[in-house]
């Protein structure tokens, strides 16, 4: 049922009023294979879970008796006006939460003025993602750049023509991370979905592609190319990904390194598109990034999805925001689930943050309308909070507003 907000804020879905409800509907939505593709995280999961709490660690020290009746919560992202310092992370394959897939998630942006990021394994095209926004929301199209080269030229290529503002160079994923249940449920891609960006290069294996992230299967089937080519490390073999692009075969590539490729790509993508690197961790990679001259970072960890054990995002902000001093742009995703933990992070040095999964819970729930409704929530949380803590503009937001508090319940000053 949707009834007017008392405040006059807006409606409320009496269903799901906050995202932690919406994650339980979408629970129930999806099917099991996707549910758990969606939400798991490598291994333990522990990397995951702690995205979530390091948010629990800090409080707000909200401040009191200052004007508040007007409250700007808008910043200018890659030269559009975005309603709220949020984004839409890229996920890939969203028609397997609901049939809207990526064109209701790009609906939901446009009508919501919140930025997109379209990942390359995407179900829908990105042209036809950018036409649905086209000039009245920042789009970044998320990479994943292939051994072969000619592939990922063609795609930067269309995506340019297309109006994409940005790409987003996924670093963190040398290998995929090892995900039990993707390996149990022996996870595919139902074959009437398509990896649309690839789908000419595509051969009809995609549907009974094996699991990757196997033991022993994993990329075996695909042909060796040439000895004497970069490639997959596969147990004693180099095993070059020359078939069909499929998630499995290509979203992997062990041969990265910033002097070949991040100069590659600004070469390829300039002067149409900014070139940023998403999955940077530490202040001595931060300050790579900026010697290499990429117009600026996400700090992620894939959303736990790769290298278990690694350090929470909120916990790897404060050292790379040291350490990058202001000269590019600093954002952060993984574990954001409230507007209070928005207010969190960029009290911490983050310029923007970036939501995944509620995205996708938000699509299987009700397609468009329930990534409206999770962007809604969140922005009306984070607005809500900013006047509770006594902010108007987001600039504003600063350590000042936050405390910690440890273990045994010990409060710190930042
Ligand atoms: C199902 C799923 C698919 C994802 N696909 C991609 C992808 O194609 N490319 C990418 O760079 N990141 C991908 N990510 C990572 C997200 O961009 C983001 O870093 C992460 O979801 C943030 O964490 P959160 O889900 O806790 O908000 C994916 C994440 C999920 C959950
Ligand atoms: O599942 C993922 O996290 C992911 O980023 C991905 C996307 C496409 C292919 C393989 C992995």
């Amino acid at each position: 049922m949707v009834v007017r907000n008392v405040d006059g804020v807006g409606d409320h879905d009496l269903n799901c009023l906050s995202i932690e409800e919406l994650e339980r509907h979408a629970y129930n939505m999806m099917d099991k294979q996707t549910r758990d593709y969606y939400n798991e995280g490598a291994d333990s999961g522990s990397t995951l879970r702690e995205n979530i709490e390091a948010y629990r660690k800090y409080r707000i020290r909200p401040r009191v008796l200052r004007d508040v009746s007007k409250i700007n919560t808008e910043v200018k992202l890659f030269g559009h006006t975005n309603t709220a310092p949020i984004g839409v992370a890229p996920t890939a394959m969203q028609r397997l939460a609901h049939s809207d897939g990526e064109l209701g998630t790009a609906r939901a942006c446009r009508n919501m003025g919140i930025a997109m990021g379209l990942s390359s394994f995407a179900t829908t095209t990105l042209e036809d993602v950018a036409a649905e926004c086209a000039g009245e929301v920042p789009n970044v199209l998320q990479l994943y750049l292939f051994e072969e080269r000619e592939h990922s030229k063609k795609l930067i290529a269309r995506a340019k023509k297309a109006g994409f503002k940005a790409v987003f160079l996924t670093v963190d994923t040398p290998f995929l991370g090892r995900r039990n249940l993707e390996i149990r449920n022996q996870f595919k891609l139902p074959p009437h979905f398509k990896i649309a960006n690839f789908a000419e290069e595509e051969e009809p294996a995609l549907a009974d592609e094996t699991t990757p992230n196997a033991p022993n299967q994993s990329r075996t089937r695909q042909k060796a190319k040439s000895s004497s080519k970069p490639g997959y490390h596969d147990g004693e073999k180099r095993v070059y990904p020359t078939g069909p692009i499929t998630f499995h075969s290509h979203a992997a590539n062990p041969t990265l390194c910033w002097e070949k490729d991040i100069e590659w790509l600004k070469e390829e993508c300039c002067p149409e598109m900014e070139v940023w690197v998403k999955g940077i961790a530490t202040a001595e990679d931060a300050l790579l990034a900026v010697h290499h001259n990429v117009r600026g970072i996400v700090v992620s960890n894939h959303g736990g999805r790769q290298l278990n054990g690694a350090l929470a995002t909120l916990d790897a902000l404060p050292e790379v925001v040291e350490a990058v001093q202001g000269k590019i742009p600093v954002h952060v995703d993984g574990g954001i689930r409230h507007g209070t933990d928005v207010f969190k992070a960029l009290a911490l040095g983050a310029d923007f943050v970036w939501v995944g999964r509620p995205a996708l819970w938000g699509l299987a729930y009700k397609g468009q309308a329930g990534v409206e409704l999770m962007l809604k929530l969140i922005s009306d949380e984070f607005k809500l909070c900013m006047g509770l803590a006594g902010v108007i503009k987001v600039e504003d937001i600063s350590k000042d507003y936050l405390v910690k508090v440890d273990r045994s319940g010990f409060v710190s000053r930042l």
